[in-house]
């Protein structure tokens, strides 16, 4: 497909499935509280969608919003625990709201909860695709949160941004829609006088310079921060995003200039390799020497015990480790495919010699290059 056919916003009016995705500060008036009018609004925009022909996919937010009234709390409860108990409460009434509103469209939702486990390991993110394709099938719309309640601080999103972009790849969605209490990506907060909106984003070059905070409003998660992140990971996997306001939600799905637009950049790629370069926790770290990290960075290479002068951390042969340049900087991550405690008598050693003196089987990859992604210079 060519560079202009991607950057086109009529991707938006054209997609056939479609993944929305609204934010806590989108849902919630200036009491922390859920706001039924924003989502009886939306619904109506959603259901319009779906009465000529297309398929949506909605993620969200709003749980805890939901829970703090019933649960007589005075703002967002920011401890684990209580944030879980409120999502507990609040989720319920979230998808009643919702399925009283669409059923006013004759339309049907369908609650679905994800843990990032879900989105990413083999097992579970098939088991998660068959029931959201037959959702679809039957002419449901999904409603996706992530599952707060079970959800660990180690394992959890917080926000739903790169919950959305996973869910998007997952439902192999034509495009995603960003909802949220900014009508746009700004060149830097849009509370400084002056700032401008960014129209339209054609690759990670377009976003040089801007400033972005993971700072959200008073009730959001995780700013624009999570946004550019779930951004990377849509448009990196072929998928176009529109990000804006919830009042501009229909102009957006109509394919109208509104929001920011950030175009498809690349192709599809496996879900294990998305969670290997956003989601995963990395158990430890291999210094690269400098010919490593070229060879690396190059694509095509994988990494050679050779090129390794330290191991720190512990793991075991499939774990996900960062790979770094002797400056400290991130250049891959990786599944590496030694436990860390056989790697230390094997580093700098080429895969001859180490066969010659262990047999073969020493002389593999430590990082086989299928399962590896490079990671770019951070931006914030
Ligand atoms: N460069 C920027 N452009 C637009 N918004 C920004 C920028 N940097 C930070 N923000 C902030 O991000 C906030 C949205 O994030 P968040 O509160 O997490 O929303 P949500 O609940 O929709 O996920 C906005 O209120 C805005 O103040
Ligand atoms: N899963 C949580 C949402 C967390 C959150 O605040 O997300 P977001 O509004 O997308 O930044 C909830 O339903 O309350």
């Amino acid at each position: 497909m060519s560079a202009a056919a991607l950057s086109d916003r009529s991707r938006l009016r054209d997609a056939r499935r479609v993944v929305v995705k609204i934010g806590s500060s989108s849902l919630t008036g200036a009491d922390g509280r859920l706001d039924r009018d924003a989502l009886e609004a939306l619904v109506d925009v959603l259901a319009a969608r779906r009465a000529r022909g297309g398929q949506v996919v909605l993620v969200s937010s709003g749980a805890i919003a939901a829970g703090i009234g019933p649960l007589g709390l005075r703002s967002r409860p920011r401890d684990l625990a209580t944030a879980q108990a409120t999502a507990s409460v609040g989720q319920g009434l979230l998808v009643a709201h919702y399925t009283r509103a669409f059923a006013g469209h004759d339309l049907r939702v369908g609650q679905v909860l994800l843990t990032a486990e879900d989105t990413i390991r083999r097992g579970h993110y098939r088991n998660a695709q068959r029931a959201l394709g037959r959702l679809l099938d039957l002419g449901v719309v999904p409603v996706v949160n992530e599952n707060d309640t079970v959800a660990t601080d180690e394992i959890r999103f917080g926000d739903n941004d790169r919950l959305a972009a996973l869910v998007s790849h997952l439902v192999r969605a034509d495009a995603m829609v960003l909802l949220t209490d900014v009508d746009a990506l700004y060149d830097g907060p849009p509370s400084r006088a002056g700032a401008r909106r960014i129209v339209d984003v054609h690759g990670p070059a377009d976003l040089e310079g801007i400033e972005v905070t993971s700072r959200g409003s008073a009730v959001g998660t995780g700013g624009m921060v999570t946004k550019l992140d779930s951004v990377a990971i849509a448009t990196g996997s072929g998928i176009p995003v529109v990000l804006t306001s919830a009042a501009q939600a229909a102009q957006a799905l109509a394919g109208e200039p509104v929001g920011t637009f950030f175009a498809a950049t690349g192709r599809r790629r496996s879900a294990r390799l998305l969670w290997l370069a956003h989601a995963a926790r990395t158990h430890g770290r291999l210094v690269l020497d400098d010919g490593a990290v070229s060879a690396v960075r190059g694509g095509r290479a994988s990494l050679l015990p050779a090129g390794i002068t330290a191991v720190e951390g512990e793991f075991e042969a499939g774990d996900p480790v960062e790979l770094v340049a002797a400056d400290g900087h991130v250049v891959a991550r990786g599944l590496v495919s030694f436990d860390s405690h056989e790697l230390p008598r094997l580093l700098g050693r080429s895969t001859s010699a180490l066969r010659d003196e262990h047999g073969p089987g020493y002389d593999r990859e430590v990082v086989h290059r299928d399962d590896l992604v490079l990671v770019r210079r951070p931006r914030r």
